[in-house]
């Protein structure tokens, strides 16, 4: 499924937060969306999700305006792991990935032993085996956002949408549920802090700054030591990982030196 953003501005409090931003995400591919801390990546992506609703503009799945679909559509289609990872009552580990599920189901209609399989295959891919009865509120922050992403599996939808999706994560963590993403081959839009992990990831990146794209492309055209210095006021060397073939970026401030 494809994902297109097309002029999108957004507006909070009579500001442009996000202005005139076009985006296009291809069928299967992971796109990356980087930018400095208030430069509008959360805001594009909750537009693009329809908790805010865009001032003009259009966000369309297979060209289809997504505007017109009911809540249920939707999240048939889109899955979210959004930043707040929290809940509002105490819930289980498996009631919340099996929220994940209601898309798909009819007002009413009971969970199956299907849905407790695919429930119990999500966990078992974010590492979570076992889990099913802890209860949430107990997880540590890194236990919740899996428990986040094994919701977005169940959905089983064909756009994923990632705020921050390795924040609270160990360095081992993150590179799985990368993976685990990744070995989905649905069209996926991820907000990403660390540069290293979406030039490692990404098929393409968008640079967000103060509200505007302002470049997009393969993680090799768009991590320049210029971009950096000027988007992000960090100098840096970019390398080539000697394994991988990725983009390698090595950060350089005058503490270090
Ligand atoms: N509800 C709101 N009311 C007022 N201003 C807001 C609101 N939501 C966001 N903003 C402002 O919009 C700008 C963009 O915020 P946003 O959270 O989208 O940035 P971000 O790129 O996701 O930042 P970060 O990297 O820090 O998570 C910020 O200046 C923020 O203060």
């Amino acid at each position: 499924m494809m994902l297109s953003v097309s002029k999108l501005t957004t507006t909070i409090e009579h500001k442009d937060i996000i202005h005139q931003v076009s985006m296009h995400i291809e069928s299967g591919k992971f796109v990356g969306l980087i930018g400095p801390n208030g430069s509008g990546k959360s805001t594009l992506l909750k537009t693009i999700y329809r908790i805010f609703e865009p001032r003009a503009g259009l966000v369309a799945l297979d060209e289809k305006d997504i505007s017109t679909l009911t809540h249920k559509e939707l999240a048939r289609r889109m899955a979210v792991v959004a930043q707040e990872g929290s809940a509002p009552f105490d819930f289980t580990v498996e009631e919340i990935v099996l929220m994940g599920r209601s898309p798909h189901k009819r007002f009413f209609e009971g969970d199956t032993s299907e849905d407790s399989y695919i429930t119990n295959q999500a966990l078992v891919k974010v590492g979570l085996e076992g889990y099913s009865n802890r209860s949430f509120s107990t997880l540590s922050g890194g236990e919740k956002q899996r428990v986040l992403i094994a919701r977005a599996l169940v959905q089983k939808a064909n756009v994923l949408i990632l705020d921050e999706p390795t924040n609270h994560l160990d360095i081992q963590h993150q590179l799985h549920i990368l993976d685990v993403v990744k070995s989905l081959n649905v069209s996926t839009l991820a907000a990403i802090h660390d540069l290293n992990l979406a030039a490692a990831y990404c098929d393409i990146i968008y640079v967000i700054n103060g509200g505007e794209m302002v470049k997009q492309g393969s993680p090799s055209e768009v991590l320049t030591r210029d971009l950096v210095k000027e988007i992000f006021q960090v100098d840096c060397t970019i390398t080539t990982h000697p394994m991988t073939g990725k983009v390698q970026i090595s950060y350089i401030s005058d503490g270090m030196v």
